[in-house]
């Protein structure tokens, strides 16, 4: 058994990791750690885990996480990462990262939406952690920086029609909803039921953070520069996002053609479930699971084509991708310890 840890097991995603991981069959979980919660056993953290999860919160010690695991997750703030992953890696530890910290190749694009990056060549040296476009090079990584929760639901629908050259490069939307755990766990004003509930509200409209990291994916798949309007959305359900992006086909391109694309690049992919032609995917078909599902609409009069991705922020937004991640990481099956069977309503 592969021994794991997860640093900011209490938080929203690593909370998901554990849930995640204690279903794993070739791993043991063997650190978790929390600053508020040390010394607490995670059940009573989180009470669903009674009788399933008998592991206890502990401070973050370099020392213990590296003598007792041989992969880590971080699943900090932003920022915090930064510090710790390098002394990681310096012990010949595997890392995976769900914050922002590691996920840009061009730093200077990190540093103008979030701070200076303090190991810059790691960031630089690590790999976008979205298996279905980045899988030959994960399987080799040392560092993995885990692909934001919006970005996911965006990249997947375009990435493979722009590599393809059946859409345009201009002109692309993204029109993003996400529940409220994509906050965090952390309180905090915005997140309080009252301020939620009964509401469906826009937020950062044209300065979200998640902006530059679709960018400078779908520019380096373009192979020229590309910017997306992309607008994310506050919904009042606790987990869950649905993207609906616009974007206009190259002249003469058809219907079929887009299908044929994104089911061949899908082909033999256990998370990316294309949806047959007049269906459209609803957050609750992924509920709890790690797919995405991707549903495609396209108005020929109008040359426009319109895709709506569905996922669930917490497991193929965050945590199941990481697992995904660490799968190829250590050679199993992309697809093990994720094998939950979706919710059928
Ligand atoms: N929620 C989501 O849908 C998604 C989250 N992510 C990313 O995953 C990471 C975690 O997010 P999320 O779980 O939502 O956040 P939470 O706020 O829910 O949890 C943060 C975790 O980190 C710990 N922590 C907080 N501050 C510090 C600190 N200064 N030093 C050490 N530990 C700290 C917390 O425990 P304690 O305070 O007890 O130490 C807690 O365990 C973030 O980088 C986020 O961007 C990515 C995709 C989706
Ligand atoms: C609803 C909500 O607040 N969502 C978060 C995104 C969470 C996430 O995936 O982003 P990072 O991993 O980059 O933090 C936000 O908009 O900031």
């Amino acid at each position: 058994m592969v021994k794991v840890g997860i640093v900011g097991a209490t938080g929203y995603a690593g909370a998901e990791l554990v849930r995640i991981l204690f279903g794993h069959p070739k791993v043991a979980l063997s650190v978790i750690t929390s600053r508020q919660y040390a010394g607490v056993p995670f059940d009573q953290v989180f009470p669903a885990m009674k009788g399933v999860v008998d592991l206890t919160c502990e401070e973050f010690s370099m020392e213990e996480m590296c003598r007792r695991t041989d992969v880590v997750f971080t699943a900090l703030p932003h920022k915090i990462p930064m510090e710790i992953v390098p002394r990681l890696v310096a012990r010949d530890k595997r890392v995976i990262d769900l914050s922002a910290d590691f996920r840009f190749r061009d730093v200077k694009r990190y540093e103008a939406f979030y701070q200076p990056h303090t190991a810059p060549s790691l960031s630089a040296a690590a790999v976008y952690g979205l298996p279905e476009v980045y899988g030959d090079v994960i399987s080799q990584a040392r560092v993995v920086g885990n692909p934001g929760c919006y970005p996911t639901s965006v990249l997947l629908p375009l990435v493979p029609l722009l590599k393809a050259g059946l859409i345009r490069s201009e002109g692309l939307v993204a029109d993003a909803k996400s529940g409220v755990s994509g906050a965090g766990r952390s309180p905090s004003l915005g997140s309080l039921y009252c301020e939620v509930t009964e509401s469906f509200k826009a937020y950062k409209v044209g300065g979200h953070r998640h902006n530059p990291e679709m960018d400078e994916v779908l520019s380096l798949v373009a192979g020229d520069p590309v910017h997306i309007t992309f607008v994310p959305h506050l919904v009042p359900m606790s987990r869950g996002m649905l993207t609906t992006l616009y974007a206009v086909p190259k002249e003469s391109v058809t219907g079929e053609e887009i299908l044929e694309c994104l089911k061949s690049f899908y082909a033999g992919r256990p998370f990316v479930r294309i949806c047959p032609e007049g269906q459209v995917p609803s957050t609750g078909h992924v509920r709890g699971t790690n797919y995405c599902d991707v549903g495609i609409v396209f108005d020929a009069d109008q040359r426009r084509l319109i895709l709506i991705s569905a996922i669930d922020n917490l497991v193929k937004g965050a945590a199941g991708q990481a697992v995904q991640n660490m799968n190829m990481m250590l050679g199993f099956d992309e697809s093990a310890g994720l094998n939950a069977v979706p919710y059928p309503i």
